[in-house]
């Protein structure tokens, strides 16, 4: 029978030995999202709170879940290279779920305040229940090896010298392709990616979006919400649960990015001659910005059409929409619509995220750099489409949650290589001009990029084109 109460989950949860003790319940439960995500795919975000329910895991004991959690899976690339010296073992002789064990380990000792006897003693346990006594004693003598030092003292180790992309992707934990490309892209000095990689590792604050026409940012301040700097329908919350406020449970207010916000900001606001009645969101679900355009189009007695390929995607953008809102599914390359029959249009184009890699820790080990070979022809053939879409003097917003050239300035630049009939528009000066604060650092122009160590935002990259022809 399935248990029925949070006190009847924990009570499933004791061993026959005795009660199980709710740290080792904390333990096994990120132990066990940790492993989900290397073996299953899993999103860590979606499968942790339903963990936590099931074990009856609350307050801070559901925080520190979420806190190693995380910090495991963001952490992995520092962790290994430290176990790779501690362990007399090479890491690829040492069987997934030790070598998981031996992470989640390794950032108790050097990433939280817990106890070094704590740490090891429990992870030792964990080893003894997941991988047998024999690989428990393996763990107790690379665990005890790792506690001899701090984290500073580790990197001075195994961070090698006199190869800086080396030394970064050991140091911060980023595979060697990504902080090559996002150096690329930041084209700064050494000094800001070492910012900019550190950004990722840090915990998002929760930032909300009140609906426009539903809902105010000054009510979800006056709900205990906090002013956000740049747009006009953020606040931020500190802490607690999203859904405690009412704006939230109602549905007039979501969770979502400043960035994103701002994207779908700018390109409402951006000035056209003629109607301004049909807007499309080409790739909608699941709905976060698709529920900010609809506020507005109501507004200005526009119509908002919001489609995405995925059935179950575009579900998704329904309940993020109002009546109002057409929602389809269509294949944005094949699309049925003819052409110039919008005013405006979203292109929010699929990517490989890696300017969300604060908010989905385990994406930068599961990218590769194939993603971008295989996301490119299609990022290439929605642009195109979406230029068709567009009504001569509309405009189109190119939109991507990767700051990587390839899918961003390289994407928008090969497809207007061979038309006269697009204009460029300047983003960053269209972003400002809806800001609510001063908001420098979105780059020259004229695309627009938003970068976590600069705006505490997702690295949201915006091209704003105008069909003149
Ligand atoms: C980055 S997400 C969009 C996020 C969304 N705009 C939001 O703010 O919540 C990209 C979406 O594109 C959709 N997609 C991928 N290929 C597509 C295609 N050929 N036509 C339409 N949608 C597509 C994916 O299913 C995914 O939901």
């Amino acid at each position: 029978m399935a248990p029925r109460t949070a006190r009847d989950r924990r009570d499933r949860n004791r061993r026959p030995g005795g009660p199980r003790r709710p740290e080792d319940l904390v333990r096994r439960t990120a132990y066990e999202v940790v492993r989900a995500v290397q073996t299953r795919d899993a999103y860590a975000n979606l499968l942790l709170p339903g963990r936590l329910r099931d074990r009856g895991l609350t307050g801070r004991d559901a925080a520190l879940a979420t806190e190693l959690t995380y910090g495991t899976l963001r952490g992995r690339g520092t962790y290994d290279a430290i176990l790779q010296v501690c362990s007399d073992r090479p890491l690829h002789r040492i069987d997934g779920p030790l070598l998981d064990v031996l992470r989640l380990g390794v950032h108790q000792l050097l990433g939280t305040r817990i106890p070094p006897h704590a740490a090891v003693g429990t992870a030792v346990e964990l080893a003894r229940s997941v991988a047998g006594p024999g690989q428990a004693k393996f763990a107790n003598a690379v665990l005890r090896k790792v506690a001899t030092r701090d984290l500073a003292a580790w990197l001075a180790i195994v961070a090698p010298e006199g190869d800086e992309v080396g030394r970064l992707s050991v140091t911060h934990s980023h595979p060697r392709w990504i902080v090559t490309a996002l150096r690329d892209a930041l084209g700064a000095d050494r000094a800001e990616i070492e910012a900019l990689l550190a950004a990722d590792n840090e915990r998002p604050r929760v930032t909300l979006v009140a609906r426009p026409g539903r809902a105010t940012a000054a009510e979800l301040v006056e709900a205990g919400a906090e002013p956000a700097p740049y747009s006009p329908l953020a606040a931020v919350l500190p802490e607690g649960d999203p859904a405690a406020i009412d704006a939230v449970r109602d549905g007039r207010a979501a969770v979502q990015d400043e960035a994103s916000q701002l994207v779908a900001l700018a390109l409402a606001d951006t000035p056209l001659d003629g109607p301004d009645a049909r807007w499309l969101d080409m790739c909608a679900g699941p709905g976060g910005k698709a529920g900010l355009l609809a506020g507005l189009a109501a507004g200005r007695d526009a119509r908002l059409l919001a489609c995405d390929v995925q059935p179950h995607r575009a579900g998704l953008v329904r309940r993020a929409v109002d009546g109002r809102t057409g929602v389809a599914v269509v294949d944005g390359t094949a699309p049925a619509w003819r052409p110039g029959s919008f005013d405006r249009v979203l292109l929010d184009a699929p990517c490989t995220g890696l300017g969300a890699l604060r908010r989905r820790p385990e994406a930068r080990w599961r990218r590769e750099p194939s993603s971008l070979a295989e996301l490119g022809p299609l990022q290439r053939r929605l642009l195109a489409s979406a230029l068709e879409a567009v009504r001569p003097g509309g405009v189109v917003a190119y939109v991507t949650c990767s700051p990587h050239l390839a899918e961003t300035r390289v994407v928008v630049d090969d497809v207007l290589r061979d038309r006269a009939d697009v204009e460029r528009l300047d983003s960053p000066q269209a972003v400002r001009r809806v800001a609510a604060g001063a908001l420098d650092g979105l780059g020259d122009g004229p695309y627009a990029q938003f970068w976590p160590h600069r705006h505490g935002t997702d690295a949201m990259f915006l091209a704003l084109l105008r069909r003149t022809a």
